[in-house]
Formats: structure tokens, C-alpha cells, sequence
């Protein structure tokens, strides 16, 4: 067999000591100070051709920032009107910094019924943080104004809507009565928000908002009653 046969990988050649010092040191990746971190995820021309998403904000890079905001909540800017989306539709992502076409295999769907609500955490006021809260509840007993009487009282809902007044503002949660007067001030999402749940059910806007608040404890000493379901 030749020697120099390219195509046998049986022996190869080792380059010497010798050789080895005077290897050049390796060069630097040609254009890696060129790469830079972009928001990019459509360009304008996407946003205007892409009739899956629905234009609600006048310029094109608030809308690439609500688009961000929407998919990943938890980065989600909270001053920002969020866009809505048509059901059965869906959002394509590109890569930061790719040319969208290379990506034709590549593309995320993300379903548009994940339609995540805005997050505004308000600040608390000093003495009013959910460590607070936490206190006035063991020290508190009552909160809910139950003065003695039982908090397995069936409540009916003509009863939970009169109580939209301050000092007694009642909200079903999952079948219970609770009087969130006290929690008010305490709520982080703020008053205005919590306002919006009094004198009726509120299940439904609380699990838009924040599914895993584990309100059972949170308002466990402001229960008053349970739902009558057959008044
Ligand atoms: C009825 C009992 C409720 C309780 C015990 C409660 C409790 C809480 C808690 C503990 C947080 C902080 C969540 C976190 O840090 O992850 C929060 C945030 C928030 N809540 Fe409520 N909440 C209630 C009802 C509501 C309702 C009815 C609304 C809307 C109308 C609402 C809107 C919000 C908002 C916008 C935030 C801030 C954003 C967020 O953290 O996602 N909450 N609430």
C-alpha cells in the first residue's frame, strides 16, 4: 500500500516537538466582535404581513416589546397596553439576530389562547408587605367580623352583594365567602384590583391573574361563610 495513501486512517502523522514550537497561537474567531445581542424578533416588514397577530399600539417596536412581554410573563413590562390575539391563532418567534428566512424549519408556535394577564405588582406600603399580613393574622383573630358566629354559615349571593361597602367588602373564592376588607391594602396587585372582586364571585379573575396564590391560607381568618348553591 502507499504510504501516502490518503484514505488509510491507520497511521497517521504526528507532528514533532520541534514542529509544535512553532505553531502560531490560535487566531481569534474571524467577526466575533461583530456579534451583538439584538430585540429581534420581527422585523417591520413581519408585523405588518403577519395578519396572526392583532396591532394594537402605534409603532413597531412597542409592539416587539409587547409580543416579548406576553410570551414570557415574567419579563412582562407592566405599563404596556398588551396585545390581544384572535383564538386559534398562533405567534412565530425568529432567533435574535437570524435572518428570519433560514428559519423556516425552525419556527415556534406558541398557541394564541395563552393569553397571560398583565402583571402590575403594586408596591406595598410600609407596614403592609404580605410578611404583615401574615402577622395581623395571628394576631387577629377576627378579621372577618364574625364577632362569635360561625364561619360555616351557607351565604347566599343576594347577601354577598350587598356587601360592596367599605369595612365589609365580601368576594366568593372557589365556593367561600370571605370579607377582604382587611386584606385590601395588603393585596399586591392593589386596592383597585381587589375593589374589582367585591359583592360577587371573583374565581375566575383570580385565576387569570395568579392561579398559585394560595388564598385558602392567605384569607383563611377573613372566611365568613360558604356559597349556598340552592338558595
Ligand atoms: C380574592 C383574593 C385575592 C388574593 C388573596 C390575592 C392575592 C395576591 C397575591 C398574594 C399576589 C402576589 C402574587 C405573586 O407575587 O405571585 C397578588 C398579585 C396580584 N393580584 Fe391578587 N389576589 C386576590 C384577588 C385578585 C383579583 C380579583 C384580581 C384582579 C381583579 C387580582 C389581581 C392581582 C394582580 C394584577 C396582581 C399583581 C400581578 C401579579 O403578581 O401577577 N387579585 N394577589
Amino acid at each position: 500500500m502507499d504510504d501516502h495513501d490518503s484514505n488509510d486512517f491507520t497511521f497517521c502523522k504526528v507532528d514533532s516537538q520541534a514542529d509544535n514550537d512553532h505553531v502560531d497561537s490560535p487566531k481569534p474567531i474571524p467577526d466575533v466582535n461583530k456579534i451583538t445581542l439584538e430585540d429581534n424578533f420581527f422585523d417591520d416588514k413581519d408585523l405588518k404581513s403577519n395578519d396572526s397577530f392583532q396591532d394594537q399600539s402605534s409603532s413597531a417596536n412597542m409592539h416587539k416589546k409587547n409580543v416579548a412581554s406576553s410570551v414570557f410573563p415574567l419579563f412582562g413590562s407592566t405599563d404596556m397596553p398588551q396585545p390581544d390575539f384572535k383564538s386559534n391563532e398562533s405567534l412565530v418567534l425568529g432567533a435574535a439576530g437570524t435572518n428570519r428566512d433560514s428559519l423556516d424549519g425552525l419556527k415556534l408556535q406558541i398557541p394564541a389562547r395563552i393569553k397571560p394577564a398583565v402583571r402590575a405588582k403594586v408596591p406595598f406600603e410600609k407596614g403592609y408587605s404580605q410578611m404583615d399580613w401574615l402577622k395581623l393574622t395571628r394576631t387577629h383573630p377576627d378579621l372577618a367580623g364574625l364577632k362569635g358566629q360561625t364561619n360555616r354559615r351557607l351565604i347566599t349571593m343576594d347577601e354577598v352583594k350587598k356587601h360592596k361597602t367599605e369595612g365589609s367588602l365580601w368576594t366568593i373564592l372557589k365556593g367561600r365567602v370571605y370579607n377582604l376588607s382587611p386584606y385590601m391594602k395588603f393585596h399586591p396587585g392593589g386596592v383597585d384590583m381587589l375593589m374589582k372582586a367585591t359583592g360577587k364571585d371573583c374565581t375566575s379573575l383570580f385565576n387569570k391573574y395568579h392561579a398559585w396564590v394560595n388564598a385558602e391560607f392567605l384569607l383563611e381568618k377573613c372566611l365568613v361563610g360558604v356559597l349556598d348553591n340552592d338558595p
